[in-house]
């Protein structure tokens, strides 16, 4: 292993009311970091009994929160916006040697926490009712929204901490209490999250941490008659099993799934600035992102060009540990993700694709890097078209019209990002508006979501809820209505 940059070895336990605690018979796992195969950590495993007890603890303390006045709850938040920027550069690192994404990205993912937890502080003071006309003399009508109790957040490796905060802080604004599972790359990224919060003060109960394995932890949640709700963020394959075990429970159930996004060339486009767009969706965080760029469907006269562009681009990055300076792309998150990617690689040639650049691991570096790829010649219905990698992977599909682009695009079981690079007024508008996707870029790559801007994926990428905005508490809250004869 190439990168050897010398740190102590953590330990991450779960945090059951307020307290840290470890796992009762001593099982731990390791968290490994794909840049150089070193131990980063030790995380503990919780157990079915020990997921009772967060529940439990959750529910008691969930009388008391949500009869705390808002802005009690936001004062939390803010004071934990606070301190997520003293220990920004900790937090960071410690999620580039968990996942490998690049510092700056990680920083940035910080700066997307501190942000969200300002944004959720801030939109506890919208969460308005409405009172509606009554139909009846001397009757007044109005509506509230409530929380629903205990929610638990289930959560990806990809953002280790972003999508906990997008979950976590929109729960507690709005009066819920919350068991929060993160995926295991990342539990020690989530346990440094964890002691923000509890440093920021909140009461016992009302947030609690689980680290272990999804089937453990995550089974356990769904099927628990006193979790009131299941957000997560992960694979469309898990998130199926979820909805199916939730169900026994009638529980409301949020799901943020995969993608297979396009960015839509056309002719008429400012090519140097697709090619750029391009380039950053497809190849920021290593691929590994819901809403990477993972096909390009480009009208034909413009193909070579853009793709002369693009391959430019691409092979102008910079490879490596993502705790160096000046990297761009870190390697896959772990063996098994590699190993994904090599067999789509392999499936894109047998299916008669041809690589432009990559094709292959970066054995020199150690690590699970692999190349920036980028596969011609693919056909809409070729494998590497329709499936989610989840890697460095770009497939380029050529076509003849903006319809033809469109059919493509919309032409997988996924729905969450969309970009069209065009000077076209009117291909843009018909875009924005023939696009199914919950996500629509006009001349910008697929992955840039602003604060405060609903997000999520229409078919298979989710199930309708949207997270980020107040639409959030459309999860978060259920209504309530009040008739009054005075
Ligand atoms: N739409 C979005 O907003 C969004 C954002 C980021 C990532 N993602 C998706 O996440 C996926 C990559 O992340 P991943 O590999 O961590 O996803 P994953 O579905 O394997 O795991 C997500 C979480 O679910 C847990 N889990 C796994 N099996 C479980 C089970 N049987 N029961 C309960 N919980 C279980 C995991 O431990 C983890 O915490 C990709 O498909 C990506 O598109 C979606």
């Amino acid at each position: 292993m190439s990168s050897h940059i010398k740190t102590e070895i953590l330990q991450g336990d779960l945090y059951i009311n307020g307290k840290w605690v470890s796992a009762p018979d001593q099982s731990y796992f390791e968290s490994l970091n794909p840049a150089t195969g070193e131990l980063v950590g030790i995380c503990a495993a919780a157990t079915t009994e020990q997921v009772n007890e967060a529940v439990a603890y959750a529910n008691e303390a969930y009388s008391q929160w949500k009869n705390t006045p808002i802005p009690e709850r936001a004062a939390y938040l803010t004071k934990a916006a606070q301190l997520f920027e003293i220990r920004k550069e900790e937090l960071a690192r410690v999620m580039t040697m968990e996942m490998g994404k690049v510092l700056p990205e990680s920083l940035g993912e910080v700066g997307v926490v501190i942000a969200t937890a300002q944004y959720m502080a801030g939109e506890g003071r919208r969460l308005f009712g409405e009172t509606v006309p009554a139909g009846f003399p001397d009757r007044n009508v109005r509506m509230v929204r409530e929380p629903l109790g205990v929610v638990a957040c289930i959560t990806p490796w990809n953002f280790p901490v972003a999508l906990g905060s997008y979950k976590i802080f929109s729960a507690l604004i709005a009066g819920n209490t919350v068991v929060w599972k993160p995926a295991s790359e990342v539990a020690l990224s989530a346990k440094i999250f964890v002691e923000v919060l509890d440093e920021a003060g909140f009461p016992p109960g009302v947030v609690n941490l689980l680290t272990g394995s999804g089937r453990t932890v995550g089974q356990t949640l769904t099927e628990h008659l006193d979790v009131k709700v299941i957000s997560f963020t992960g694979s469309t394959e898990v998130g199926q099993k979820l909805a199916e075990m939730s169900s026994k429970t009638l529980k409301r159930i949020s799901l943020e799934l995969g993608g297979k996004n396009a960015v839509i060339v056309l002719k008429d486009a400012d090519l140097d600035k697709a090619a750029d767009g391009i380039v950053k969706s497809a190849f920021t965080t290593t691929g590994q992102r819901c809403t990477a760029a993972s096909r390009v469907i480009v009208e034909r006269p413009v193909k070579d060009l853009l793709v002369q562009k693009v391959v430019d681009l691409t092979k102008s990055m910079k490879i490596g540990n993502g705790l160096e300076e000046g990297k761009q792309l870190g390697p896959l998150v772990n063996e098994d993700q590699l190993h994904t990617v090599e067999k789509y690689v392999k499936k894109a040639t047998e299916e008669g694709g041809k690589i432009a650049t990559g094709g292959q691991r970066v054995k020199e570096l150690g690590g699970y890097y692999y190349e920036p790829t980028i596969i011609e010649n693919v056909k809409p219905n070729d494998t590497i078209a329709q499936e989610e990698i989840f890697g460095p992977v770009l497939a380029i599909i050529e076509v003849d019209s903006y319809e033809a682009a469109m059919e493509v695009n919309n032409g997988t079981i996924y729905g969450l990002s969309t970009s069209i690079y065009t000077e076209s007024l009117h291909y843009a508008n018909r875009a924005a508006k023939e696009a199914v996707s919950g996500l629509v870029y006009i001349n910008n790559g697929t992955s840039n979501a602003e604060m405060g801007v609903a997000f999520g994926g229409m078919k298979m990428s989710g199930n309708g809820h949207r997270e980020v905005s107040h639409h959030a508490f459309d999860i978060m809250t259920e209504w309530k209505s009040i008739y009054t004869n005075y």
